[in-house]
């Protein structure tokens, strides 16, 4: 079957590649594929740290957790009640029971959240969620779809993929970022953005830098590895690794986990996209092997 639903999830399964999506969340915790050095093994391309909490009391450590309607600590009146990266991550998502597409190129589901009692309590705005993830080969990609359901006021939210790639971090570079202007939360002491100098990113150090306008395609490479990310409407990319100072602090984080992950962030996190009654937006991220 390429779609199974078991433990509180799906998984989808097309020849050697799968992937694992939870309810809770829509939170896609794990994506194994073979490639050309390993034909006929499926290898897991996310890091989900083996603290991680699965029973739905917090957002998985890992993964690919979907980040709305506010980046971090919310700054917009209407998040003010939301906490950090807003409720699409720790909220139940449902499933309709559908395969959205099944043929040998791909097979792909799609996840809905509307307004719950819980939601509401935080944040009032009407919208409909769906989240379209779709597997094939060598490829993962997903879709945020969000509509805005109110008949006469505008919604204004963030959005973003927080994905935890598997990789060795003190061997990755990421480009193409150099010349963007960025946020840096970890060097507190600056003000304003700083402009990347660097023809390729690393993560040797604890690094927390949102890029703003981004290219919306970057390469993550590593010896002997790499995954790309093709990305639509989102224009920011956020590059994170606490390493081990900060990484320690990190409850659910596994010891040295931050040695094993990249989080490379495609999403709309400086400002705000806008959508009038009754309008959809579209974010879409299409993750492949190099
Ligand atoms: O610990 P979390 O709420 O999952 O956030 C994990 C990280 O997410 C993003 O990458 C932010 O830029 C970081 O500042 C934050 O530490």
């Amino acid at each position: 079957m390429p779609v199974q639903s078991h433990d509180g999830g799906l998984t989808l399964t097309l020849g050697k590649s799968s992937a694992r999506i939870l309810f809770y969340g829509a939170t896609v915790t794990s994506w194994k594929s073979s490639d050309a050095s390993h034909p006929d093994e499926s290898i897991e391309r996310l890091f989900v740290s083996t603290k991680a909490a699965l029973d739905g009391s917090k957002p998985i450590r890992g993964g690919i957790p979907v980040v709305f309607p506010c980046f971090g600590a919310p700054s917009h009146p209407e998040h003010s009640a939301l906490s950090q990266h807003g409720f699409a991550r720790n909220s139940v998502w449902k499933w309709d029971g559908e395969t959205v597409l099944d043929n040998e190129n791909g097979v792909s589901v799609r996840l809905t959240l509307e307004p719950t009692p819980e939601i509401t309590a935080k944040y009032k705005k009407p919208f409909h969620l769906a989240y379209v993830v779709t597997l094939a080969k060598n490829q993962l990609s997903t879709d945020l779809h969000v509509k805005n359901t109110s008949t006469d006021s505008d919604i204004e939210f963030q959005a973003l993929f927080h994905n935890y790639i598997h990789a060795p971090a003190h061997e990755v570079s990421i480009t193409p970022l150099k010349g963007l202007k960025y946020l840096d939360k970890v060097d507190t002491s600056s003000d304003g953005l700083k402009t990347e100098e660097r023809d390729a990113v690393d993560v040797r150090t604890s690094t927390d830098s949102v890029y703003e306008n981004a290219p919306g395609s970057y390469e993550v490479k590593w010896p002997g590895g790499g995954i790309g990310i093709k990305t639509k409407n989102l224009k920011d990319v956020v590059v994170w690794n606490p390493q081990a100072e900060a990484g320690k602090k990190i409850g659910d984080m596994e010891d040295g986990g931050w040695e094993r992950y990249v989080c490379v962030e495609p999403g709309y996190v400086r400002g705000f996209e806008k959508v009038e009654p009754g309008k959809s937006w579209i974010g879409h991220q299409t993750l492949s092997l190099l």
